[in-house]
């Protein structure tokens, strides 16, 4: 399905690299890529990177695309549409954008109606992205399947039922590296503090996210039941993860991804108004 098809990329930044990197690596030809950007920075390292066509600006040339992904900041959104829409034919047209509703991203494309919204992350840059998908009622089955194919190039995916939904993927998988990033930053802060270096902190961190996200994908038992085999009774881990519910960290995190969906509703009001 992939290596058939033609794609534009609107917006050539840090998603794009990663689904653009996904696409060659599954076997889709340069020659059948093409990405517009404004920053003459971002095209050169595309081209260097990947060997593609860039464009400073929408042409008549997107019109051939079979897929088309906005790639573009929010804050960016609308006016990318705007310069996009004459140019733009019966593309399959995926936003990954954060926030962006279907029926803003639609609108702004003249009533545009095969769009997906899709929201990966940057794991997709080492092929184990997960990426959330929503389209509008009456997608045709070859757009979901192909917005899936786009999507499983950099990793796995899932399908929501409603748009309002991928702010939840959002707050939960979109934003979720920086989390586990932020994690793995303190366990190398709390390594060094308890006399390991720094090197030593960050391999024992990551080595520890990968191995347990492993094991936890891997196993049929509830996440609650390989945490609890952990904690002896009465031994570290306990007390551990006492002065975590002490600190009401559990709550917290809960708290701070509802925050996260809270922001991407308001960023939808916010450029949706426009
Ligand atoms: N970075 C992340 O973790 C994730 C980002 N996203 C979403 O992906 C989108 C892109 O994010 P990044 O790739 O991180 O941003 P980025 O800043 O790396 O890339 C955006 C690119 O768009 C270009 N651009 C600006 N105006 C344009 C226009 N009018 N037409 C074409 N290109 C234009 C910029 O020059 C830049 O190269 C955002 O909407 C973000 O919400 C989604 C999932 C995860
Ligand atoms: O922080 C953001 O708005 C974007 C969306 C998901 C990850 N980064």
């Amino acid at each position: 399905m992939l290596t058939q098809s033609t794609f534009a990329f609107i917006g050539g930044g840090n998603m794009a690299t990663a689904l653009i990197g996904g696409l060659r690596k599954r076997g889709v030809p340069a020659s059948a890529i093409q990405a517009v950007d404004p920053f003459a920075d971002a095209r050169q390292r595309l081209s260097a990177d990947f060997g593609i066509a860039t464009a400073d600006a929408p042409h008549a040339g997107l019109r051939a695309a079979d897929v088309l992904v906005l790639a573009v900041k929010p804050q960016q959104f609308r006016e990318a549409c705007a310069a996009l829409a004459p140019h733009l034919g019966d593309s399959l047209v995926i936003s990954v954008a954060a926030g962006i509703r279907l029926t803003d991203l639609s609108r702004w494309l003249n009533g545009h109606s095969r769009v997906v919204r899709a929201m990966p992350n940057t794991p997709a840059l080492a092929g184990m992205g997960m990426t959330g998908l929503a389209g509008p009622t009456g997608l045709p089955a070859a757009d979901r399947d192909m917005a899936s194919a786009v999507a499983n190039a950099v990793g796995k995916s899932l399908w929501v039922a409603d748009d309002a939904q991928i702010d939840a993927v959002t707050a939960i998988s979109g934003s979720g590296p920086a989390y586990v990033f932020y994690f793995i930053e303190a366990m190398q802060r709390a390594a060094t503090e308890l006399g390991l270096s720094a090197e030593q902190g960050r391999a024992l961190a990551v080595e520890t996210f990968v191995g347990a996200a492993t094991l936890a994908g891997e196993s049929p038992e509830a996440v609650s039941t390989l945490r609890e085999r952990v904690t002896s009774k009465g031994g570290t881990t306990y007390a551990a993860l006492t002065a975590m519910a002490d600190a009401g960290m559990g709550d917290a995190f809960v708290r701070a991804m509802q925050a996260a969906a809270a922001r991407g509703r308001e960023m939808g009001e916010e450029f949706g108004r426009q």
